[in-house]
């Protein structure tokens, strides 16, 4: 038989996540998470069905990507009992840093870690709060074996999958809310 879902189960995430036009700039559909953020029981749901996926990959340290993956990193590793560190934009992080630049669609733009945020071989999941072309989490993941990770997941609360993002990545991913247009 069947477990009958909880309310929590159940609950439409996408609800609570606001669509705006032609942000940043014209032809953008931008999927806003700060109506997300606001809405207590839902941001509670968000966190722990990205902890219920996260958990099951044994990870040693969650890494976040500036700035809008730190906002789901921080409370799961709360949740999970782990560390977390951050990959930056460049500039940004004091002391010793490795960086790795990557291609935008115009221009490149570079990711950073500081150089002992990881103890090599870590078990390390990355959290970013969206996957549109993979650009990002691509660089992250490129980052984080550079000094050493053993990257075992990538995890995400939105999936563009329209856009194929996952295919760019050669790691698991998981995703708790999926576009599929
Ligand atoms: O899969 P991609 O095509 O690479 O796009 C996804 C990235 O874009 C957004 O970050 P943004 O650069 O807007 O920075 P922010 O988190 O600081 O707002 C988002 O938070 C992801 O990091
Ligand atoms: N359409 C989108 N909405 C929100 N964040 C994004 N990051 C990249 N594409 C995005």
């Amino acid at each position: 038989m069947r477990p009958i879902p909880s309310d929590s189960d159940t609950m439409d995430l996408k609800r609570v996540i606001r669509n705006i036009p032609d942000f940043p700039k014209p032809g953008i559909l931008f999927y806003d998470i700060s109506t997300l953020l606001a809405d207590a029981p839902a941001w509670k749901e968000t966190v722990r069905r990205l902890a219920n996926r996260v958990r099951a990959y044994q990870p040693d340290l969650l890494v976040g990507i500036e700035s809008r993956g730190f906002l789901s990193a921080a409370p799961l590793a709360v949740e999970l009992g782990l560390g977390f560190a951050m990959i930056r934009k460049r500039g940004k992080l004091p002391g010793t840093t490795i960086g790795h630049d990557y291609a935008l669609e115009y221009g490149e733009d570079r990711v950073e870690i500081q150089a002992d945020a990881v103890k090599h071989g870590q078990r390390v999941v990355l959290l970013d709060d969206l996957l549109a072309t993979g650009g990002t989490a691509a660089a992250g993941i490129t980052l984080l074996r550079s000094v050493g990770a053993e990257v075992v997941s990538a995890a995400f609360i939105i999936e563009l999958a329209f856009l194929r993002g996952r295919e760019r990545l050669d790691v698991a991913v998981d995703s708790i809310i999926t576009y599929d247009e």
